[in-house]
């Protein structure tokens, strides 16, 4: 046993960024951070490393394949071991939500819950697996207008429908990038089912579902610097999800980064509403 592999197991980065995007969410919703709110990124962070370490936990016959190099593969951490670090990550997440409204507490029991759901069977239930992931994006948005109450979850309500129809474009794309492994894995995706080109097309139509949203007047950031910043970053997710849309095959959407190019529209879309949340 070595305590760096239960910290590798957990994702650090992923959890760490999702803690510190749920302050950005509080951030818009209320234009000023408080002392208590730093207790939002302690729940997420704690509760997206139970979901990682459950995610590998379930993964793990793929992950001897494709990530033999992973904690359980690797026989770092035991099955049994791991499970009951998961329990206890998200067991520690909840109860420190016990201390925050109860807004946020029925929200970190229900993505606890949807990440459990999403290891043990939607991962491998087309459509339904992405807007998992999608949903639980969006929600981090939703938990940090929350902890002002219900009036800051609903001021996130774009923001976090923004969220939803981007990361369900990237997901698919990312489905549409691994058909081969997948498909050696036993998994069934929507690209397997509707083909590269479908896949593109439906990813593309939720990237313009995202940008129209995002361009409708909302919230106190809406202005001329959320515009400016927003219209240069919708050029990116379009152009990103436009790539993806040329594709016909696994390969071709590998070679055309546009996952990657969503992925870092993303984070710029984040940094414009963090700072037109303060300016
Ligand atoms: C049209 C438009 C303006 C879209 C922007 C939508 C938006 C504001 C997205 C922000 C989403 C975001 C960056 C959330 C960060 C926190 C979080 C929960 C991250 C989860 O992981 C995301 C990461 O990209 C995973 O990467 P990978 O392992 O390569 O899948
Ligand atoms: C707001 C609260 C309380 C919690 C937020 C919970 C969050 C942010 C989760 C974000 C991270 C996320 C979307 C996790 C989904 C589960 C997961 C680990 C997906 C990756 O797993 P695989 O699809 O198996 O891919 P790998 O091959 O990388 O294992
Ligand atoms: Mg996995």
């Amino acid at each position: 046993m070595s305590a760096s592999a239960y910290i590798r197991i957990t994702r650090p980065h992923n959890a760490v960024v999702a803690g510190l995007t749920a302050l950005i969410g509080y951030l818009i919703a209320t234009g000023t951070l408080t002392p208590p709110s730093l207790l939002l990124a302690v729940i997420v962070a704690l509760i997206t490393a139970g979901g990682n370490v459950i995610n590998d936990v379930c993964d793990v016959e793929i992950d001897r394949i494709n990530r033999p190099d992973r904690p359980i593969p690797a026989g770092e951490i035991s099955l049994g071991g791991a499970r009951a670090y998961a329990a206890a990550l998200f067991i520690a997440g909840i109860a420190i939500a016990t201390l925050t409204p109860p807004l946020c507490l029925a929200i970190a029991i229900i993505n606890s819950t949807i990440l459990v759901a999403y290891a043990v069977r939607l991962k491998r239930t087309p459509v339904l697996g992405n807007a998992a992931v999608a949903y639980l994006t969006a929600s981090v948005f939703l938990f940090g207008g929350a902890f002002a109450g219900i009036e800051g979850l609903v001021r996130n309500l774009s923001l976090a429908a923004i969220t939803f129809l981007a990361t369900i474009a990237r997901e698919l794309l990312k489905d549409a990038e691994d058909v081969d492994g997948d498909a050696a894995g036993g998994a069934r995706t929507l690209p397997m089912i509707v083909g590269v080109r479908r896949t593109g097309i439906f990813a593309f139509a939720c990237a313009c579902g995202a940008v129209v949203v995002s361009l409708l007047p909302s919230g106190d950031w809406w202005g001329l610097f959320y515009l400016a910043g927003i219209a240069v970053v919708d050029l990116v997710i379009l152009f990103g999800a436009f790539r993806g849309l040329q594709c016909t095959t696994p390969g071709c959407v590998r070679e055309s980064s546009a996952t990657s190019i969503l992925r870092m529209g993303m984070f710029a879309a984040l940094a414009v509403f963090a700072i037109a949340a303060v300016i």
